[in-house]
Formats: C-alpha cells, sequence, structure tokens
C-alpha cells in the first residue's frame, strides 16, 4: 500500500449502476472533508455532447476530437455539485435513462476512455480525494489507498432507480427500470477497455439490505483506519 499523499489518501468507489455510488461519496466526502469526483457524470457530459453533434457511437475519430475540445469541470452549489461541459451546466440534462443507455456505449470506446483517464488522474493525483466510478480502482488509480467495491442485487438496483425517476415524474415501469439496469451492467462488464470489475485489493460490500447510514459507517471506518495508518501505510 503506497504512503498518504499531498492532501490525503485516494479513496476508490466502483460498482454497477444504483448501487449508491454516488450517494455514498457524497456523503463520505462530507465526512472527511474530500473533494468528490463522480467520473459517470464525465461519461455522461461527452455522451450528450457527441449526440448532440450528431456522432455516432463507433465514430471513434470525431470521438476523439470531440474530447481533445471539451473541458468537463465541477462546481459546488451548496450540498450538490453541478457539471459543467465547456462551461455549460448539464446537470440536469445527463442525468435521462437514454443519456445513460447512450454514456455506457460511448465510454466503451478507446479515445474517450483515455481522454477521460488523462483528466481523471490529473484532478486525484494529490489525494484528499473520493472518486467514483467503474474502473477506478483497476485502472484510474490501482494505486488508491482504500478501494470499495459497492453493490446490490439487480431487482433492489432497480427498484432504488425506479423510486427516483417517479419522484421526478418520470412514467417508467418497475419491470423496465430493472431491465436497464441489468442492460447497462452486461455493457459495462462485457467492455474489452476497462470493464466493471472489482479490484483485488478492493473491500466488497453488498448493501441490498443496508441502509444508506449503515453502508456509510462501514465506509468511513475503513478510511479513518487507513489514515490512521498514515504514512505507515
Ligand atoms: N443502501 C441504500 N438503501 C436504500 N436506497 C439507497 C441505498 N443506496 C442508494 N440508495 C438510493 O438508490 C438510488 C441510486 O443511488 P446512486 O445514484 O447513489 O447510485 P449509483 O451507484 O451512483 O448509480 P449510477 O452508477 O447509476 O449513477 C438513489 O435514489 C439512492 O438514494
Ligand atoms: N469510471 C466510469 C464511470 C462511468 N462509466 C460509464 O458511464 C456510465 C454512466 O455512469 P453513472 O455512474 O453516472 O451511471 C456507466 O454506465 C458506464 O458505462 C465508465 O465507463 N467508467
Amino acid at each position: 500500500m503506497s504512503a498518504v499523499r499531498e492532501n490525503g489518501v485516494i479513496v476508490a468507489i466502483d460498482g454497477p449502476s444504483g448501487a449508491g455510488k454516488s450517494s455514498l461519496t457524497k456523503l463520505l466526502a462530507q465526512r472527511l472533508g474530500y473533494i468528490h469526483i463522480d467520473t459517470g457524470a464525465m461519461f455522461r457530459a461527452v455522451a450528450l455532447m457527441a449526440r448532440r453533434a450528431g456522432i455516432a457511437v463507433d465514430d471513434d475519430a470525431r470521438l476523439a476530437e470531440l474530447c481533445r475540445g471539451l473541458e468537463v469541470s465541477f462546481v459546488r452549489d451548496g450540498e450538490n455539485c453541478r457539471v459543467l461541459a465547456n462551461g455549460e451546466d448539464v446537470s440536469r440534462e445527463i442525468r435521462t435513462e437514454e443519456i445513460g443507455l447512450l454514456t455506457s456505449a460511448i465510454s466503451a470506446r478507446k479515445p474517450v476512455r483515455e481522454a477521460l483517464l488523462t483528466m481523471q488522474r490529473a484532478m486525484g493525483t494529490k489525494g484528499g480525494v473520493i472518486l467514483e466510478g467503474r474502473d477506478i480502482g483497476t485502472v484510474v488509480f490501482p494505486d488508491a489507498e482504500v478501494k470499495f467495491f459497492l453493490s446490490a442485487s439487480a431487482e433492489e438496483r432497480g427498484r432504488r432507480r425506479y423510486l427516483e425517476l417517479a419522484a421526478r415524474g418520470d412514467q417508467a415501469t418497475l419491470e423496465e427500470t430493472i431491465a436497464k439496469v441489468i442492460q447497462r451492467d452486461k455493457q459495462d462488464e462485457g467492455r474489452e477497455h476497462a470493464p466493471l470489475r472489482q479490484a483485488e485489493d478492493a473491500l466488497p460490500i453488498d448493501s441490498t439490505t443496508l441502509s444508506i447510514d449503515e453502508v456509510l459507517a462501514v465506509m468511513e471506518n475503513a478510511v479513518r483506519e487507513r489514515l490512521a495508518q498514515g504514512d505507515k501505510g
């Protein structure tokens, strides 16, 4: 395990869609005073811009060009974080199920992964940061000091997403939502570049029957234990 960095440790949280990564990352970052980086939002911003520009999912040359001209950034807005693509606030537009599925296809392309890998490493390398995604512990920061793999059954993840969509007034059924969750997992696990998988040294947490607070307690304890080890780790 590497030593603690300039601003603290790097915490990697990976796992399938709807496992609770964003919710837990946000809460854990507040507890620790760390920066929260939602790498899924970065891929979603690329997908949104590609769709607007009419770029086909398999057009690697145009995707590479798009990424070269795209700056994705985060700005704090009270408790929340807004996602900017070339300065435009796209926080809401990137959160539809349609963009989620498109993102899953576009994030499988090599030029997209390479471009975002460079951005993510630049954002996190000093530590004091929690990154959530699919490949943080395996590819982006394989030397992260603390790694979690957060999962839950597909039915429970679909149910959670369904409740979220219903609260927003979305008409999707529970069955459709579960099916989309399973489809996205399949795409993310089956791709050639940086597929979703658990790092060997990650702590697995199955949240199917755990509350958000229970998961948070497990994570916070693990990070604080690592911090207490300091440079001895
Ligand atoms: N342990 C839990 N118990 C109950 N609900 C939960 C739990 N964890 C997360 N949720 C709820 O499940 C939904 C999905 O959580 P969240 O968006 O954090 O997942 P995610 O892993 O970031 O998903 P995605 O990768 O698709 O962005 C949210 O509505 C959240 O409040
Ligand atoms: N490190 C990551 C993060 C995300 N993706 C892809 O983006 C999609 C959307 O992610 P959310 O976490 O916002 O749901 C996801 O399905 C992945 O395809 C990724 O590849 N790597």
